[in-house]
């Protein structure tokens, strides 16, 4: 079976191994050739997108704009040399950790 981790992270592999690829033939060289700015500025518009598809109750375009948002993001990760595995460190820490347990003692550190 595969997992979706198993899905992103041969993703990771392929983003990484295609960064020096000719930008002619790969976007993930173009992108990476157009420099952080741009990566950060498309994964923005897939974000916009993506809150655009979900607010219109657009299930398949949600998915589609997700997985666009799930690629851009990870080849902004592998530019900032992020891995997912750095992520998902952070997610495990924060795990059964309410977020509103977590916002409270922000607010009371303040
Ligand atoms: N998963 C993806 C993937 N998802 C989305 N996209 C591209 O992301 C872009 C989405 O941005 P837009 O909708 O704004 O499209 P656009 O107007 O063409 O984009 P821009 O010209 O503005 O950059 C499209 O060009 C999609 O084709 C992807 N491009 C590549 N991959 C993966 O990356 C691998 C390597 O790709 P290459 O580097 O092209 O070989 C592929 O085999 C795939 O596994």
């Amino acid at each position: 079976m595969v997992t979706p981790m198993d899905t992103l992270s041969r993703l990771e592999a392929t983003i990484r191994a295609r960064r020096d690829a000719d930008p002619a033939s790969s976007y993930v060289a173009k992108l990476t050739a157009g420099g952080r700015r741009r990566m950060a500025q498309k994964l923005g518009e897939e974000a916009v997108e993506t809150v655009i598809a979900a607010t219109a109750d657009d299930r398949r375009g949600t998915i589609s704009e997700a997985a666009d948002l799930l690629f851009h993001l990870t080849v902004l990760l592998a530019d900032m040399d992020v891995s997912l595995a750095d992520v998902l460190a952070e997610l495990d820490r924060r795990d059964g950790v309410s977020g509103l347990t977590e916002k409270a003692a922000r607010a009371s550190e303040s």
